[in-house]
């Protein structure tokens, strides 16, 4: 009786309420300190009281597709403060870590953690692994910093990382006894899908070894790809500084004969920053995402419509993710344009979409007696070094309680993240599961398309990988 979720849109996801349980390493036999907090609490729209759970769904027509007790409608664990907790604060030692890309709010979490551990749980040490997952290997486990209220006071108002961050991998046992060499009880790895992968391998190689360490994911990501999560941190302060990057163009394009502005923005395999970024500044008239592949010839391609929009408007914006049409380097003699090496942790590199759009217009458009004036931009690492806004701000300081609250409650192998504005427990297995992307048949870019009014799709549709809805 355990299969419960089916979307059956293209690929169909099944979902075993096994895959929602989360491993705690124990029984909670300590008191919290912030117990007393906790005696009256009770589950409300504004809180999830301990026991009860978070539903994954949240429509009328996917809770009554379950023909299932409530108890067994898929959910996940609700995060927040336990009255009981499995470690003795006392003794407990802590680590953070910070790996992958750089992400708006990386200090606002690990200020948030340290401020937590400390101030509430009165955690004596708490020990910053430099550099990512090198910073547990055998080279560098020296290398640690003692993190304090004090030490991490203003760290917020700084982008980065004071820890610092790496890509490449590492040896999961050599991890494991750095670990184990420092006394660690909880360890905080705040990254993307590979920081959650790695993880997952930190957790199964201190299951194996019977250690009571907890490992608690904090995912990060300005491409937001994350699954399970409705945001994640340092999104929003990432494409809030994408949208100042359109504006500029838009305003050189418009104001150049046959202008065409281009910004390439990051974003893998997942165009929600493009997407956002283009929805906001609200001055794009064509955004290309990878989830959506695209022609550039033919009446239906991206070059004819184009032309038909310099014909008309005077100037084109074109927002491009990155990894937007990276089908078209496939073609044979654009092999040399297609990166298709990987970089140390193995992600692909992309191919230069960026500099075929710009080659292609500019010849399309002189072709056809339009020379253009190209504007183009690559914000490039601009927009994720920024300092985390307002709202990031808060989030990350609440992921960052949350994330606490679960160590200290010996929960492990699972991240904290917020789903449907509520802060839950997502077993690791199920972030790292699948790839969080713009749903062409979803509301977003329903947004974008009755924003930008560009066609749904340019060229003959191809078969494109299908996403499972409700993720985004
Ligand atoms: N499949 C995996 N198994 C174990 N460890 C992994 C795996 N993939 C990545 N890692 C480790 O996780 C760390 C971070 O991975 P990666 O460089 O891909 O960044 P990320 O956490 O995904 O962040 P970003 O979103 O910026 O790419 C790397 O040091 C890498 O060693
Ligand atoms: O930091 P690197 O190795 O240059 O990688 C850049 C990639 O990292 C990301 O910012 C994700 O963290 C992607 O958007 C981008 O493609
Ligand atoms: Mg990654």
């Amino acid at each position: 009786m355990d299969a419960i979720l089916d979307y059956d849109q293209g690929a169909p996801v099944t979902l075993y309420l096994d895959d929602l349980r989360v491993r705690h390493l124990g029984e909670c036999r300590y008191d919290s300190p912030l117990s007393e907090m906790l005696t009256t609490k009770q589950t409300s729209p504004h809180y999830v009281a301990e026991g009860d759970r978070v539903l994954l769904e949240d429509t009328v027509s996917m809770l009554a597709g379950h023909d299932v007790p409530p108890e067994q409608v898929p959910s996940f664990e609700g995060a927040g403060p336990r009255k009981k907790i499995y470690f003795d604060p006392s003794s407990v030692t802590a680590g953070i870590l910070t790996c992958g890309g750089l992400c708006p709010g990386l200090n606002n979490v690990i200020r948030g953690l340290v401020q937590e551990l400390a101030v509430h749980y009165k955690v004596k040490r708490i020990l910053g692994f430099r550099n990512g997952l090198r910073g547990l290997t055998s080279e560098y486990r020296e290398d640690t910093v003692e993190l304090t209220p004090d030490h991490v006071r203003d760290i917020h108002n700084a982008g980065g990382t004071i820890l610092g961050s790496s890509r490449g991998n590492q040896d999961p046992d050599e991890m494991v006894d750095s670990l184990v060499e420092h006394g660690v009880d909880v360890l905080f790895v705040i990254g993307g899908d590979g920081g959650m992968r790695a993880a997952t391998c930190l957790s199964k190689a201190i299951e194996a070894r019977g250690l009571d360490i907890s490992v608690i994911g904090v995912p990060k990501t300005i491409d937001n790809d994350l699954p399970f999560t409705d945001q994640s941190f340092g999104f929003q302060s990432a494409f809030a500084s994408a949208m100042d990057f359109i504006s500029s163009v838009s305003v050189e394009a418009a104001a150049s004969p046959n202008g065409v502005g281009l910004v390439k923005l990051m974003g893998r395999h997942s165009g929600f920053i493009a997407a956002y970024a283009a929805l906001a500044a609200n001055g794009a008239d064509i955004v290309l995402i990878p989830e959506i592949p695209f022609t550039l010839d033919g009446p239906d391609g991206l070059l004819a419509y184009v032309e038909q929009h310099v014909r008309k408007k005077g100037y084109v914006v074109i927002v491009l993710a990155e990894g937007a049409g990276q089908e078209l380097l496939e073609e044979p003699d654009l092999a040399h344009r297609n990166g298709k090496a990987t970089d140390a942790s193995g992600n692909v590199k992309l191919g230069k979409i960026d500099d075929l759009l710009k080659e292609r217009i500019t010849d399309h458009l002189t072709a056809v007696g339009l020379a253009p004036t190209m504007r183009y931009i690559d914000p490039s690492y601009a927009i994720r070094s920024v300092v985390a806004n307002a709202y990031d701000s808060v989030y990350c300081l609440r992921l960052a309680h949350a994330a606490a609250h679960a160590a200290m409650a010996g929960r492990t192998e699972v991240a904290v993240a917020r789903w449907r504005r509520r802060f839950v427990h997502v077993p690791l297995s199920l972030m790292t599961s699948r790839r969080n992307q713009v749903d062409p048949d979803g509301d977003l870019w329903m947004s974008v398309l009755e924003t930008t009014c560009q066609p749904a799709e340019f060229g003959a549709q191809r078969e494109r990988e299908k996403v499972p809805s409700g993720f985004c």
